[in-house]
């Protein structure tokens, strides 16, 4: 009698594996939270409001805000932009956080990472109150995620565990490796996913073969900006991989192009699902943006819809 195929037998028979699309998931979500923002202003006559700090000229920094903003104004959102000179100072970008705490027409604040050298990333992100704290990153967000309770989630990590439930289903049980411990990704995504009932490893820079722990992994969270490091021989036939990572590199003829930290060429036919770069992650960073300002709006309007 022949045996039913196992998920690893399945993939190797198939090599390509399916493509999560992240930008078209995205695209669904904001166009759901523009219904949602109209219902919101019709019963409060409220607009919900984020108001996006970028201190310097971070080339990458300034097309992610930019973005923001685009996607703010289609969400029906208002946006509020502060852009400032490298040179401004912890007490002065301080100061800007303390008004926009205290702002009533704004409902979200984020300010954009990497800061300038000199200024302190913690101190700045705890200085958002934790209502609107949309990035989750502050303290007290943190903090409640961490003890599991009720709270802002940072954006990127909340958009994978988007993709992964929507491709997955349930997620109870599953072994999640998760390569890169950052504040931003790595550890956020480790406690949302034992929130689900996965196994988590979390793999780090003094991590010793990450490759063989790579390897149990039926989920694998790549989140290390070093690009091309998981290779295909990493990926456990049919896991679903999450690729963070979004590096531009340079070609031989002089034109540049984005790539992830998995080998995307040699992963693809040995996953059972997998996000690309572009057009994976990144759009859904934005999304989960929108998202968590419209929720931080209806809990400062009043917890109403
Ligand atoms: N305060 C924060 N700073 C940073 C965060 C963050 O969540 N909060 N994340 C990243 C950058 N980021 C958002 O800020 C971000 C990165 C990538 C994308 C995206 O849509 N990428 C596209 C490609 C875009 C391009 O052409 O360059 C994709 O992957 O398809 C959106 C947002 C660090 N800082």
């Amino acid at each position: 009698m022949t045996e039913p195929a196992s998920a690893e037998t399945a993939s190797v028979r198939n090599p390509s594996a399916r493509l999560i699309d992240g930008k078209a998931f995205a695209a669904n979500l904001t166009q759901t939270i523009a219904q949602e923002v109209r219902a919101f202003h019709d019963r409060h006559q409220v607009t919900p409001g984020l108001a996006v700090v970028l201190v310097g000229n971070d080339p990458a920094s300034e097309v992610y805000v930019r973005n923001k903003a685009l996607q703010t104004h289609r969400a029906g959102m208002r946006s509020f932009m502060h852009m400032l000179p490298e040179t401004t100072s912890q007490a002065e970008l301080l100061a800007l956080i303390g008004r926009l705490n205290h702002d009533p027409e704004i409902h979200g604040i984020l300010v954009q990472l990497p800061l300038p050298a000199g200024l302190d990333p913690v101190a700045i992100t705890n200085a958002i109150h934790p209502d609107k704290d949309v990035d989750g990153l502050g303290e007290v967000n943190a903090g409640r995620l961490a003890l599991g309770q009720p709270g802002i989630v940072p954006c990127t990590p909340l958009g994978c565990l988007m993709l992964l439930k929507s491709e997955l289903g349930g997620l109870r049980g599953l072994h999640a490796v998760i390569i890169g411990a950052s504040n931003l990704v790595g550890r956020p995504m480790a406690r949302l996913l034992l929130a689900e009932g996965c196994t988590v490893t979390v793999a780090h820079i003094d991590t010793r073969d990450t490759a063989a722990l790579a390897r149990q992994g039926d989920i694998l969270v790549v989140a290390t900006g070093c690009h091309g490091l998981v290779r295909g021989d990493w990926i456990k036939p049919g896991a679903a991989v999450i690729d963070v990572g979004i590096t531009r590199i340079s070609l031989p003829n002089g034109k540049t192009r984005l790539v992830g930290d998995v080998a995307f060429d040699e992963a693809v036919t040995r996953a059972g699902r997998i996000t690309p770069v572009p057009g994976g992650v990144g759009p859904m960073t934005i999304a989960c943006l929108l998202n968590n300002t419209l929720a931080a709006a209806r809990r400062i309007v009043g917890g109403a819809a």
